[in-house]
């Protein structure tokens, strides 16, 4: 499989986002941010949101719902057009049941990872999951540095993902860039969240190849890359 590139609205003009959906055409996913200013300092949009930008655009929206209880409301981001929703393994009560709830609706269910929580107390959830997302910064912000320290994490992650035969995808979310996607690839990452680095840019769209063009090189080669 490609390398993923989904541009974080996060970083997008949020009165315009149908605009900014736009602009960055071309996109696999574009990564819809949902913080409740609970589960992190910071608060952003909810379910109408997503309904509207969801019939706004043709790429397929990728929500990472930065909330408390999410067993409660991550179903009704599916209902409102998102083709993957992600949970937080911090915040689910029940992340089997909310994971098959998630699929039975018809998206694609995932689960992330701060970065103090390890992935080894999930081991045995993974089959339960479509992608795994390994937060590389401390969720609530745009524009952070990268976290070197989570390469290991996703090394590890890839391997146990290998390990057990899945196909699903491994995301990583925060300070990915031109400088520091290589590293993320090479690590065993798939699906690239990039907000400033996109959207930061002259031409976002033109950015998104480039980026794509950049992790793919990176992993030309890697064994858990081939037939993928
Ligand atoms: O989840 C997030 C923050 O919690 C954002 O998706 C992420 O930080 C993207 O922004 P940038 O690429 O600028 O770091």
């Amino acid at each position: 499989m490609a390398a993923q590139i989904n541009p974080s609205i996060l970083s997008a003009d949020f009165a315009r986002l149908a605009d900014e959906a736009e602009a960055v055409k071309g996109a696999d996913w574009l990564h819809v941010d949902v913080m409740d200013n609970h589960f992190v300092p910071n608060l952003t949009l909810g379910v109408p949101i997503v309904e509207s930008l969801s019939r706004a655009t043709d790429t397929p929206l990728d929500c990472h719902l930065m909330i408390e209880d999410p067993d409660r409301w991550a179903p009704q981001y599916v209902e409102a057009g998102a083709g993957s929703v992600t949970f937080h393994a911090e915040a689910a009560a029940a992340p089997v049941r909310l994971a098959r709830e998630i699929r039975a609706k018809g998206a694609r269910a995932s689960m992330a990872l701060k970065p103090a929580t390890p992935i080894e107390p999930y081991e045995d959830l993974l089959p339960e999951l479509d992608m795994l997302l390994i937060m590389t910064v401390e969720p609530g912000f745009g524009g952070q540095a990268f976290l070197d320290i989570m390469l290991p994490k996703i090394r590890r992650t890839r391997e146990l993902i290998s390990r057990h035969g899945l196909q699903m995808w491994l995301q990583v979310d925060g300070g990915v860039s031109a400088e520091t996607i290589e590293r993320c690839a090479e690590a065993g990452a798939d699906v690239f969240v990039a907000g400033s680095a996109v959207y930061g840019t002259e031409d976002p769209a033109a950015t998104v190849r480039a980026l794509r063009a950049q992790a793919e090189r990176a992993t030309a080669g890697a064994a858990w890359a081939c037939g993928h």
